[in-house]
């Protein structure tokens, strides 16, 4: 045991783990500090939905979202107001939007990529949007057929029109960490787009790995630039889990502060513009994570797995859900 004259002594075990870490690269801003209180944004009825190759019937998004609003979730993103010809898997969006049961106390926002969007959703009472962003050149062509500079332009007769008619709107910035066309995307490309968002009025700017092919390591050094330049707490992230490291990159934000995010019941979805990009992380796996944290989601886990598998059903297939599926066989 080693002592320093008028100081406590290290005991051998610190010492020990002193020695293996040396030389290892330390980041300050990944504590264990982590919120009490995490806002689960469903996407499920949407980013799940609009990728299937056989259309979904309205009566069964409809089904899912009334079902997924029993639940104690806060957020449920419906659907999204795009072109039919882009994405006709949610070219029923009024349909949807007229025949779901508006639960107190729950959102349910929509995607608006321009003011034609934006209007059709308001004028069948949508009541927050989602404007949608990508921090890779590429892909914003092959989403929204525009580059980042035009989509900006776009967003702000969004803004503008929102502001008017008091509507909130949230941002979504795509390809965080990693382009199905450009590979690699710069923590500093990502700030600079969630920046601008955040500067143009969205109130929350939600981190999409699109493709989900991030780890914790990507995860922290992209958080890193942009907390750089938006509030931590106008933060939410949005992983898919292709590559099997949603939760990990997850808990990893959570720790550097981030208390928001986006997920889809039963692991639905993938991105029409994200060719092999599997689905969400499970609403269900979130949930369960976070309640094993001590974390209040003020979600029904139960509740939760039997909407995950009313849907699976409805798409006769298997849930992607770790925990529904473990659940089940209990
Ligand atoms: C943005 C556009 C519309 C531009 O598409 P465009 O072809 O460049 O638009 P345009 O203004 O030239 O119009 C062409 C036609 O589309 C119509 N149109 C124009 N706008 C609308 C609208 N809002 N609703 C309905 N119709 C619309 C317009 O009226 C016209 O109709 P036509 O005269 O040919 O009959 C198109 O590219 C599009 O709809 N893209 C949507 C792509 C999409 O939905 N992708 C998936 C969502 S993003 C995502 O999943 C990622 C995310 C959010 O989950 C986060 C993550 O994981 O990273």
């Amino acid at each position: 045991m080693l002592v320093l004259s008028k100081m406590a002594p290290v005991p051998t075990r610190v010492l020990l783990r002193m020695v293996q870490n040396f030389g290892r690269k330390y980041t300050t801003n990944v504590n264990t500090r982590l919120p009490e209180y995490v806002k689960i944004v469903e996407v499920g009825p949407r980013d799940g939905l609009q990728n299937e190759k056989e259309i979904v019937p309205t009566s069964v998004k409809v089904d899912l979202i009334n079902r997924l609003s029993e639940t104690g979730l806060p957020v449920i993103e419906a659907t999204s107001f795009v072109s039919p010809k882009w994405v006709p898997q949610m070219g029923d969006h009024t349909d949807v939007m007229r025949d779901i049961r508006r639960h107190p106390g729950v959102n349910y926002p929509v995607l608006t990529p321009n003011l034609k969007g934006f209007q059709s959703a308001i004028a069948v009472g949508a009541k927050e949007v989602a404007i949608f962003g990508a921090a890779s050149e590429s892909f914003s062509k092959k989403n929204i057929n525009c580059s980042i500079e035009e989509s900006l332009k776009r967003f702000d007769e969004v803004m503008k029109a929102a502001r008017e008619a008091n509507i909130p709107v949230r941002a979504y910035v795509s390809c965080v960490l990693g382009c199905p066309y450009e590979g690699k995307i710069a923590p500093a490309a990502v700030a600079e787009v969630a920046s601008k968002m955040y500067a143009m009025g969205c109130y929350e700017i939600s981190l999409g790995d699109t493709i989900g092919v991030g780890t914790p390591g990507g995860m922290q050094d992209m958080l890193r630039a942009v907390t750089k330049e938006v509030p931590v707490d106008a933060l939410a992230v949005h992983c898919h889990d292709t590559y099997g490291q949603a939760l990990a990159n997850i808990l990893t934000a959570l720790q550097m502060g981030v208390s928001v995010v986006d997920s889809s019941v039963a692991g639905l979805g993938g991105c029409p513009y994200a060719k092999g990009a599997s689905g969400n992380v499970a609403t269900e796996d979130v949930v369960y994570m976070l309640h094993g944290l001590g974390i209040k989601t003020g979600v029904d886990l139960d509740k939760l797995t039997s909407v995950g598998s009313f849907i699976s059903a409805a798409l006769g297939r298997r849930t992607s859900s770790k925990v529904a599926q473990a659940m089940s066989k209990l």
